[in-house]
């Protein structure tokens, strides 16, 4: 590498360093040396020595984005009443973002700061090409290193988004995070290549004294807050991006975290990333951190610029900082209509309406507004890299094949390497078949006998298919935010996930119900005539956990709240149980009820039982009715046979995955409001 090529970025309004980084061959790594590496030095805290690491970050095309009058409005629906009293549903534009132009420069820490509701996260979100709303209209001009575009997301792959949440997985230590990041995403690299990048990323982000410890979460004890953020940043980090967006980074994290953090952050921007982020109330040595600063005011910018510039900006027009206090707290005061009314309090005005503060509030905005518009802060913003950046091909960085063993392999060890989940669904199951045997046992003969086995074999499949249903909802309710940041960052397709958790999976599906059966079958003396029928009875209530499972997935992709899911599913699990067979006999189900018959897991689950439990057992009861010995099948008025039986149970279930494959499908493939598109909004 030159030189020339080896540049150290501060500002992209110095023309030579612009110059140099357009000049330069854009498949070449230019290795940007950091001025300060405050990361570094935290590593060196952590290791107990000061050696400087070899960089795991190297920016091949640094990325210059630049937007020109962006417009997102955003089309609401809401009730007004009509001059006849009545209430009326009418949609409204609201506008979010108005006439927005500014830069993002390579080398650069930008910072978006700007009170609840001003429009930060949603700009933020467009810039990365995030944004899901079926509800907006975008219009505007977006460049990329001067190059005009029509949608961010093309430039995916040297972009990357750091949620406020951090969304890992709970029982994978940092290391394990990274490389599992690496392999998929990173096809290029040898295993040896992939490790000494995942090693060096973690000595650069300050996390070797935490690499194999679980991340952890509210069950598992694992990293601290700090070097959860890293990792969630590092995660991002692996494939080298060009721009890093990241969504209030320092949210959760006490002062001291949230400036490592953002100085972390800050020397990224030193290796030549465009680093930009929304920030909530920085300490006043987190806004010296900042190089740039972005304020946004209800959806207007008022301040674009070097962050230091900010306080004697803002004196210069007339609203001075006071001294020994954090200008970004004054600039949050100052752009917040709470923030006025308490300097009017202050000035004595204790009286004043609310309408009065709101008419002040709007014309301080204006003076904000066009004071920045007149200000030499507007000159600056035209792009001056012209670089030239590939879009991305749609393919996956590694075959469908990898990807499934990897996702298999993931999803296995999460598994296994969380024994309370495991012991917990265990003991649950043991302690409903020791109440089995408890409350059946002896089954007896005559019609007693064959209600307390009817009872039995409906207790066990209810039991199986609730806690198979609860337990898959759980599954993924927990796991869907990672599934969803994944497919955002396009690491892998639907198909493989789906295929690694279902195989992964498999095995604990068989164990719950058969552990059931083991406890119950002859302990409480059901059908012992042959060996096949403790067999059957197993399959029986393993194609009913199997239907609960597939049937729980289901409400779990559709429902994205855990709580809501929970809370439904005695809405959408009873009516199926009712009608399953045993409390209801199927005769005596009307018709229009009948579909929820066909599609019970407890009907199919209990007949399975029923038939295989009736098969020999002769009982010396007579019926009353026929005056013949009793056939309990027929009292129970089961008509399928065995094999129809089971063959439900499998079809349903799978019915249940393919219906929760497509939809999987549905929920992360967001609609994105396109550019320059008009919308439709019925009035
Ligand atoms: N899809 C939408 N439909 C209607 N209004 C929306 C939509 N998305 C955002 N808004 C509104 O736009 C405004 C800006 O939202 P945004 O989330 O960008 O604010 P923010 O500055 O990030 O706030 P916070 O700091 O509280 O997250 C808010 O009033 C929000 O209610």
């Amino acid at each position: 590498m030159t030189d020339l090529q080896t540049i150290q970025i501060n500002t992209a309004n110095n023309q030579n360093e612009v110059d140099s980084l357009q000049n330069k061959n854009p498949r070449e790594s230019v290795n940007f040396e950091p001025k300060i590496n405050p990361v570094n030095n935290l590593n060196a805290n952590a290791n107990g020595n000061g050696a400087q690491s070899s960089k795991a970050i190297e920016i091949s095309n640094p990325i210059e984005l630049t937007w020109r009058n962006l417009n997102i409005d955003a089309f609401v629906k809401k009730q007004v009443k009509t001059e006849n009293g009545k209430k009326k549903n009418v949609t409204e534009r609201r506008q979010i973002l108005k006439n927005l132009s500014g830069t993002l420069k390579p080398g650069q820490f930008t910072a978006i700061l700007g009170p609840s509701g001003c429009g930060k996260t949603t700009l933020l979100n467009f810039l990365s090409g995030r944004l899901v709303a079926n509800n907006m209209e975008i219009s505007g001009n977006l460049l990329l290193n001067s190059q005009e575009i029509t949608d961010i997301d093309d430039y995916s792959n040297q972009i990357a988004y750091v949620m406020q949440d951090d969304i890992l997985l709970a029982t994978f230590t940092p290391t394990e995070a990274f490389k599992f990041s690496a392999d998929l995403r990173l096809k290029n690299l040898s295993e040896q290549q992939k490790m000494e990048r995942v090693m060096k990323l973690i000595k650069e982000l300050g996390l070797t004294k935490c690499k194999d410890t679980k991340i952890g979460n509210a069950m598992i004890r694992g990293v601290s807050g700090g070097e959860r953020k890293r990792t969630s940043i590092g995660v991002e980090l692996l494939t080298n991006p060009a721009m890093l967006f990241l969504d209030e980074p320092t949210t959760g994290l006490d002062s001291s975290t949230a400036l490592q953090v953002v100085e972390l952050l800050q020397s990224l921007s030193h290796k030549g990333v465009n680093v930009v982020s929304t920030i909530h109330q920085p300490s006043s040595e987190i806004f010296d951190s900042f190089e740039r600063l972005i304020l946004i005011c209800r959806g207007n910018i008022i301040y674009q610029g070097e962050a230091h510039k900010a306080v004697d900006y803002f004196t210069a027009i007339g609203h001075k900082c006071p001294d020994f206090s954090n200008p970004s707290d004054y600039f949050m005061k100052l752009m917040n209509e709470e923030g006025l009314l308490i300097e009017l309090m202050q000035k004595g005005q204790l009286e004043i309406k609310d309408e009065e503060v709101n008419a002040q509030f709007e014309q301080r905005l204006e003076l904000f507004v066009n004071s920045y518009r007149g200000s030499d802060q507007t000159k600056v913003l035209d792009p001056t890299f012209n670089q030239s950046l590939q879009k991305n091909d749609d393919s996956f960085n590694v075959s469908i094949a990898k990807q499934f063993l990897l996702l298999l392999k993931r999803s296995f060890i999460s598994q296994i390497r969380n024994p309370m989940d495991v012991l917990m669904k265990s003991v649950q199951m043991i302690i409903f078949a020791i109440a089995t045997v408890i409350v059946f046992q002896p089954l007896g003969d005559g019609l007693s006998g064959i209600q307390n086995r009817s009872g039995a074999l409906f207790f066990l499949a209810t039991m199986n298919a609730f806690s198979s249903i609860q337990g898959s909802i759980a599954t993924f309710s927990v796991e869907r935010p990672l599934f969803l940041r994944e497919r955002l960052n396009k690491s892998y397709s639907v198909g493989p996930y789906f295929w690694g958790k279902n195989l992964a999976e498999f095995p604990f599906h068989l164990l719950y119900p058969i552990l059931t059966i083991v406890i119950t079958y002859y302990s409480i003396g059901l059908n012992d005539d042959a060996a096949k029928y403790f067999f059957i009875l197993c399959a029986a209530m393993i194609c009913t956990f199997f239907y609960g499972t597939s049937y729980g997935l289901l409400i779990s992709v559709i429902i994205p709240k855990m709580e809501v899911a929970m809370a439904l599913v005695p809405v959408l699990v009873i009516p199926f149980m009712v009608l399953g067979g045993f409390f209801v006999n199927t005769n005596n189900i009307p018709n229009y009820l009948k579909w929820i018959e066909y599609v019970s897991m407890f009907k199919y689950g209990f007949q399975a039982a029923a038939l295989n439990e009736f098969d020999t057992v002769n009982f010396t009861c007579i019926d009353t009715t026929t005056h013949q010995p009793c056939d309990p099948l027929a009292q129970l008025g089961i008509k399928e046979s065995m094999g129809a039986n089971f063959g439900a149970l499998i079809a349903l279930g799978v019915g249940c995955r393919v219906i929760a494959y497509f939809m999987m499908h549905l929920i992360s493939t967001p609609k994105r409001p396109k550019l320059n598109e008009k919308k439709q909004i019925k009035a």
